[in-house]
């Protein structure tokens, strides 16, 4: 591992199913500590990079590697443990649960520890100590006790990033964090996920569909299209980049 290799490097990367050509030679470097906003419309392809990043899909072509370390052999399990974290366009939390479980039972499988109480008391505080600080930085120490099935959306989503913090990733995947979350809780969100990168020098690529959003945070701004990635580039480029335009953003996208 180099300190000078990008934090990610995708080498021409392509993903075939059937006969569909779901992503087709997509290639870019992100540098540590960037923020890159990935856009496009509806079925681009933005979820499926995500997917092959974070290896719940396998590439048919190409190559993909963090920090100089290729990640093309290593199921989801061992990327995760290599520093890549990632959230999903829907809910992965467990309901039945409160908000503190959820977020410890995360920060357990980062020290590696057993589940059991009984067994591992010391390595269960430990893990709560940092889904405590992981609930302060989302703003979420006073619903502690709240099982998330009753939290709001936006809630929900701060909970996740908590989980995400526990495991205390250098690269993180956000696929679409405002989705579905009210108008109220899109300042505060935008807010933990500025402080998520830039505190912690974290390298961040998200997905999502509220252009200000991403024009406000990002470094860099990847535009897919058909599958295939069509600029990347400052936010300044990409608004006055006449493809995009046409492709794009001049369609009256979200
Ligand atoms: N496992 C799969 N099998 C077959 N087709 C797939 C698979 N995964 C994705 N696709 C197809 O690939 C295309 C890209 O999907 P993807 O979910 O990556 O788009 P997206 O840009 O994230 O869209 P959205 O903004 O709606 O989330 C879509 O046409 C989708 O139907």
């Amino acid at each position: 591992m180099s300190p000078t290799a990008p934090a990610l490097e995708l080498s021409g990367v392509s993903l075939q199913i059937g006969g569909a050509r779901i992503l087709e030679d997509v290639s870019f470097t992100v540098q540590p500590g960037e923020m890159i906003g990935v856009i496009g419309p509806n079925g681009a392809g933005k979820t499926t990079l995500f997917n092959l990043i974070s290896g719940v899909l396998k590439a048919t072509g190409g190559s993909i590697a963090m920090a100089g370390r290729t990640l093309d052999k290593l199921p989801i399990h061992k990327r995760a443990a290599a520093g890549l974290g990632r959230t999903f366009q829907t809910s992965s939390l467990f309901n039945g649960l409160d908000v503190m479980e959820n977020v410890r039972l995360a920060a357990q499988a980062k020290l590696g520890g057993s589940l059991s109480v009984l067994a591992f008391p010391r390595r269960h505080d430990e893990a709560s100590t940092i889904a405590a600080e992981c609930l302060e930085q989302v703003g979420l120490s006073h619903r502690a006790k709240v099982r998330t099935a009753d939290l709001s959306h936006g809630d929900k989503r701060k909970v996740e990033i908590a989980m995400l913090l526990a495991a205390d990733p250098t690269v993180i995947l956000v696929d679409e964090p405002m989705a579905g979350v009210g108008m109220g809780d899109v300042p505060s969100l935008v807010e933990i996920i500025r402080r998520m990168h830039r505190e912690s020098g974290r390298t961040l690529m998200m997905v999502e569909h509220h252009m200000d959003v991403v024009l406000g945070l990002a470094d860099r701004v990847a535009v897919m299209h058909n599958g295939t990635l069509l600029a990347i580039d400052s936010p300044e480029a990409i608004i006055a980049n006449e493809t995009v335009q046409s492709a794009y953003l001049g369609q009256g996208a979200a």
